[in-house]
């Protein structure tokens, strides 16, 4: 029988290596990384060394290279910072709310032919600790801290990683490819001049 026991990470260390221990495997089972990213339960302490925030946009702050399998980083969001709508580059998606709310939109692809509006699917608000989870397949989406006075911090596992992405116009549906960049790693921030063409945001 498979064994279905959850495992629950006591710590952001703890969850790091069963994410290592479940990415050893090539077949991902989705359900199983939302669950165990969900189980953790956010304590700032131990991530606050790599949230570091900006002042104008969102950042991204790599935590771990999952051994080629996965990157997890921790985007940071302060009020009102939000991203364009993007794709996920044919990887799996997992972001898991540290602190705070964010809003997700998820948009349909537009479709060759069409002109105008891009077509909105569904709209939630993620809370503290819930992890959600896109692929392309899935759709598009717009990630926004909608908050005038709190900001936020996601933890996000893409597998495989990537470094670039599409980005739409919400009015014409016309796309971009953007590199997307770290603010940090591993704590430590990224020199000036690596991160400056991030778009996505
Ligand atoms: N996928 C985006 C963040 S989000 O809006 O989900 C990124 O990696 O920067
Ligand atoms: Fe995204």
């Amino acid at each position: 029988m498979e064994n279905t026991e959850m495992v629950k990470p006591e710590t952001l260390e703890d969850l790091i290596k069963i994410l290592h221990q479940i990415f050893e495997s090539d077949h991902v089972n989705i359900e199983e990384v939302q669950s165990i990213m969900e189980a953790y339960e956010s304590k700032p302490q131990e991530w606050k060394k790599f949230a570091r925030f900006d002042q104008y946009r969102y950042t991204r702050n790599l935590v771990d290279e999952g051994n080629g399998k996965f990157n997890l980083m921790i985007l940071c969001w302060g009020e009102g910072h939000g991203s364009s709508i993007h794709d996920h580059t044919n990887s799996h998606c997992f972001l898991k709310l540290l602190q705070g709310q964010l809003k997700e939109t998820l948009f349909e692809w537009p479709d060759g032919k069409a002109h105008g509006d891009m077509v909105q699917k569904s709209q939630r608000i993620l809370q503290e600790n819930q992890c959600a989870y896109i692929n392309d397949s899935i759709g598009l989406h717009r990630v926004e801290n909608v908050s005038h006075t709190e900001c936020a911090a996601s933890l996000h596992l893409y597998s495989p990683p990537f470094e670039h992405c599409q980005t739409f116009d919400q009015r014409t549906g016309h796309k971009n490819t953007v590199k997307m960049t770290f603010w940090s790693k591993f704590g430590q921030k990224t020199p000036i001049g690596t991160t400056i063409s991030q778009e996505n945001n």
